[in-house]
C-alpha cells in the first residue's frame, strides 16, 4: 500500500527514499501484498458450481522465481510462451502439471522441453505443431493434454500491436478454418499420447469493455456448439485467455477482478446451457492485471534541460526497462517521492538515457520544481516492463525488490558490467 507522509512517498511503510538508498536506482519495485491480494481475488472470484476452474498467470507479464514461486502459493496455474518461460518454472519449483504451454512457434526443442518436464497441456497454435507434437510424445511415458487456439475474429479496442485476434492474426486458427481444425483434433485424437481436451482464445491485451469477453465466450461456444455437432465429439476445455485492463492513469477504468470474474463464469454457464454444450473446465490467463498495478519504477533524475518548447527531466533509466511508450505510446502517471506535498506547477518531458529519441517515458508530466538527484516514481510498471526490458546501450537491467509488511527483499539482483561480456566467447583476431 502507498502512503504520503510528510512530504515523502511509502510503499508498505518503507520510504522510497530508503529503498533507493539501500538499492539504487533504477529499481523495480513490487508491493508484494497487492500481488497476492490480486492472485487471491482471481482465485477466490472465478469460480463455478458447473465448472472447474483454474486461473493461469500469464507469466509474460512479469516473471522472475520470487513470481513463480507466489503463484504457487496461491494455487494459480501457470502460462509461458517459451523453453526460457519454462525452464524459470522448473527451476523455482513450480508443479509441471499446472503449465500451460502458449506460443504460434514452438521448436521441436522446446516441445521436447515440455514432454520431458511434463507439463500439463500443449496450447496447439497450427497443424505443423500438432504433427510435430504426436511425433515427439510418442516416446513420452505419459500422456500430454492439448488444446487448440482459435481465432475467433474478435476485434477488442486496443492498441493495434497488442490485438490478437483480428482476422489476419498471426496467433491460432480462424475459427472458419474448419477443415484444417477438424484435421488438427483427428492428428491428436489418432495420437496414443495426446489428449485433445478444447480451445483456447485470447483477443488482445489492456481491454476495458466486458462485452468483447463476453462476445468471446459466444463465439467460442457457437463455434464448439458446430463442431460437436460436425464432429460427433464432445469437448472439456474452453480456456478464454487474459487481456484483462489495468489502471495506468485517470483515463482508465478497468473491470474489477471482482466484477469480471462471476461475469465470465454466468456467460459460459448460460452458454453451456444454450448450446448444450459439454464443457467440464473453464481457465482464464490475467497477466497484466495482476501484476501491473503492483509495481513501481524509481529513477533518479540527472539533468534537468530546457529546449524552445519542452522542459527535459532526464533519468537513469529508459526504454531498456520500460519499452511501453516507445513501442504502445503508453501512458503512465509519476511523482517526486520527496515532494509530495508540493505543488505540482512544472511539466517535464521525461526522458531516459538511451541513444534514441523515442526513448521518452512520459511526455507531458505534472509534477514540483525538479532537480539533480530528485527521485521519480513511475506507477503501474509491473506488467511487460522488466520483461521486455533489453540491454540496449549497454545498461544494465534494474534490481527487483519485493516489499511487504515493513520490509524488503531483493528477490533480482541489479545487472553488472561483467554480465554484460559473460557470453562473449571467442577472440577474432
Ligand atoms: C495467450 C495469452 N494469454 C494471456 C496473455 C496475457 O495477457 P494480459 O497480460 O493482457 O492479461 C497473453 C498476452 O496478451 C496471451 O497472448
Ligand atoms: N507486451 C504488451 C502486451 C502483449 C501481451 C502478450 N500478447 C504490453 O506491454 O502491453
Amino acid at each position: 500500500m502507498i502512503q504520503t507522509k510528510n512530504n515523502q512517498l511509502y510503499i508498505e511503510g518503507l520510504s522510497f527514499k530508503d529503498l533507493a538508498d539501500q538499492y539504487g536506482t533504477p529499481l523495480y519495485i513490487y508491493d508484494q501484498a497487492a500481488l497476492e491480494k490480486r492472485m487471491e481475488t482471481y482465485y477466490n472470484t472465478f469460480t463455478s458450481p458447473l465448472f472447474e476452474t483454474k486461473v493461469l498467470y500469464a507469466s509474460k507479464a512479469f516473471l522472475c522465481k520470487a513470481m513463480v514461486k507466489l503463484a504457487q502459493k496461491h494455487s494459480l496455474c501457470l502460462d509461458v510462451v517459451s523453453g526460457g518461460e519454462l525452464y524459470i518454472a522448473k527451476q523455482a519449483g513450480f508443479n509441471m502439471d499446472r503449465v500451460y504451454f502458449h506460443g504460434n512457434n514452438k521448436t521441436e526443442a522446446e516441445l521436447r522441453q515440455a514432454i520431458d518436464y511434463g507439463v500439463h497441456t500443449i496450447v496447439l497454435d497450427n497443424l505443423d505443431e500438432a504433427k510435430r507434437l504426436v511425433r515427439l510424445s510418442q516416446n513420452s511415458t505419459k500422456p500430454i493434454h492439448a488444446l487448440l487456439r482459435i481465432n475467433p475474429g474478435i476485434e477488442a479496442h486496443t492498441h493495434a500491436y497488442i490485438v490478437t485476434a483480428h482476422i489476419d492474426s498471426k496467433f491460432g486458427i480462424l475459427k472458419s478454418e474448419i477443415d484444417t481444425i477438424e484435421t488438427i483434433i483427428q492428428t491428436c485424437d489418432e495420437a496414443d499420447n495426446v489428449i485433445f481436451d478444447g480451445f483456447h482464445a485470447h483477443i488482445g491485451s489492456q481491454i476495458f469493455d466486458p462485452k468483447a469477453f463476453i462476445a468471446e465466450i459466444e463465439t467460442m461456444a457457437e463455434f464448439i456448439a458446430t463442431l460437436q455437432k460436425k464432429m460427433e465429439r464432445t469437448f472439456s476445455v474452453l480456456d478464454l485467455g487474459g487481456g484483462f485492463a489495468a489502471y495506468y492513469t485517470q483515463e482508465d477504468a478497468p473491470i474489477p477482478i471482482e466484477t469480471i470474474c462471476p461475469l465470465i463464469v454466468n456467460t459460459c454457464e448460460a452458454m453451456q446451457e444454450k448450446y448444450s454444450l459439454s464443457l467440464k473446465e473453464i481457465l482464464i490467463e490475467p497477466g497484466r492485471s495482476i501484476v501491473a498495478e503492483a509495481g513501481y519504477s524509481l529513477y533518479t533524475i540527472g539533468s534537468i534541460k530546457k529546449t524552445p518548447h519542452k522542459q527535459y527531466a532526464f533519468v537513469d533509466g529508459g526504454m531498456s526497462d520500460n519499452i511501453r511508450p516507445a513501442l504502445y505510446q503508453a501512458a503512465y502517471r509519476s511523482d517526486l517521492v520527496e515532494k509530495m506535498d508540493q505543488e505540482k506547477k512544472e511539466t517535464y518531458c521525461i526522458a531516459g538515457k538511451c541513444c534514441e529519441s523515442g526513448d521518452i517515458l512520459i511526455e507531458r508530466a505534472s509534477l514540483p520544481l525538479a532537480e539533480e538527484n530528485d527521485l521519480l516514481v513511475v506507477y503501474t510498471t509491473g506488467a511487460y516492463g522488466y520483461s521486455m526490458a533489453s540491454n540496449y546501450n549497454a545498461l544494465c537491467i534494474p534490481a527487483i525488490v519485493f516489499v511487504k509488511d515493513g520490509q524488503s527483499k531483493l528477490v533480482v539482483r541489479r545487472q553488472c558490467f561483467e554480465d554484460l561480456i559473460e557470453k562473449d566467447m571467442e577472440d577474432p583476431v
